[in-house]
């Protein structure tokens, strides 16, 4: 018997489609998409209105003329963002929403915030304005351990932010802790989180033991099996405020396969597919639809796609192992175990 699921078309919600060579190999991989929101962690950032336009217009022209996807853009908060120019830029439907990076806290970061007082006029125009704060939440202290950076980050800094910030709406990036699920589950609907392909499959051993995988390593870092067991948990209830947001980070294989290798993992080509293998096994085929398609929109504001695409169970799927971008190979997430779950939405 031939499984089939038709749902509506999906969007991801953090997705990082590079620039040049690099955003014209990954853009077809993400065109068949509904919408997504594209991370302005560029080099240099996007941090004005002005430049967020000007990628926009370069995400254009790199997508094939048969795609769906709308590109969200995102502005990168700096200690010198003017809140005139994000609000005039929202009101211009440039952005959808502002990126916050800890300084320091991930690739191409450096530019991000190290004071948060410095940014509270600009978090309190977001709040009245009801523009989206996206934030990759970890703690950059040294003294904290990787593993528990996104746990202090919630008591240190996020929730500290919030109080003081009332009606700002937060998205809480790439959850990877238990932490952070029950953080989103319990903090009103300001809050959303967004769960990754990758961390509803791998926890910390993929990474580390029987050799170091570097192509597992994406921040914040893969947790124990109890954490990945808990987004998986959270990923699969159903509707809500988890939705699916890839953070597909596209490198070269020489810069990850590295002796200081870089983070970031590149599930554009297959993320749909692991997570409805993901939901499969979970018992949760029924629930895909909310995580990949509704329950981002919702907390976005913003309608559901009305067009369908269908996946459909059968043979294990081939993915590629890597592609080509300008001459570097960029490896494709490998899950490690068969996909059954075709996409066919022609
Ligand atoms: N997730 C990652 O490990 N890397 C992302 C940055 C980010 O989303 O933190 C990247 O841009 O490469
Ligand atoms: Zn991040
Ligand atoms: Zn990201």
């Amino acid at each position: 018997m031939t499984l089939s699921l038709t749902i509506r078309r999906p969007d991801d919600w953090h997705l990082h489609l590079r620039d040049r060579h690099m955003l014209a190999a990954v853009a077809p991989h993400s065109a068949r998409l509904g919408r997504a929101i594209i991370m302005p962690n560029l080099v240099p950032p996007v941090v004005t209105g002005a430049q967020a336009a000007a990628y926009r217009d370069r995400i254009l022209a790199a997508l094939p003329p048969d795609a769906t996807l709308r590109p969200l853009m995102t502005l990168y908060l700096t200690e010198a963002t003017d809140p005139a120019d994000v609000l005039a830029a929202h009101r211009a439907r440039v952005i959808t929403a502002v990126k916050l990076y800890p300084a320091g806290a991930t690739t191409n970061s450096a530019s991000g915030v190290r004071d948060f007082d410095k940014v509270r006029p600009v978090l309190e125009a977001m709040a009245e304005a009801g523009i989206p704060l996206c934030v990759h939440g970890e703690v950059t202290d040294p003294a904290v351990d990787i593993f528990d950076r996104e746990a202090a980050f919630i008591d240190r800094v996020l929730d500290p932010v919030r109080r003081a910030t009332p009606g700002l709406r937060v998205v809480m990036e790439h959850i990877t802790t238990r932490e952070g699920v029950d953080y989103v589950r319990t903090g009103g609907d300001d809050i959303g989180g967004t769960i990754t392909a990758h961390h509803l499959v791998i926890n910390r051993n993929h990474i580390l033991a029987g050799g170091i995988r570097p192509h597992y390593y994406c921040l914040p870092v893969a947790k124990r099996e109890t954490h990945r067991l808990a987004l998986v948990e959270a990923a699969t209830a159903g509707p809500g405020r988890f939705f699916a947001g890839t953070d597909s980070a596209p490198h070269p294989d020489s810069a990850k396969e590295s002796a200081c290798g870089c983070a970031g993992c590149f599930t554009a080509p297959n993320w749909l597919q692991i997570t409805a293998q993901v939901f499969e096994d979970a018992g949760a085929l029924d629930r895909l639809e909310a995580f990949t398609a509704l329950n981002g929109a919702a907390f976005y504001r913003l309608p559901p796609n009305e067009d369908r695409v269908t996946l459909t169970r059968g043979e294990a799927a081939a993915f590629p192992r890597s592609i080509e971008a300008g001459g570097d190979s960029v490896t494709v997430f490998d899950p490690g175990f068969p996909i059954h779950w075709h996409l066919d939405d022609r």
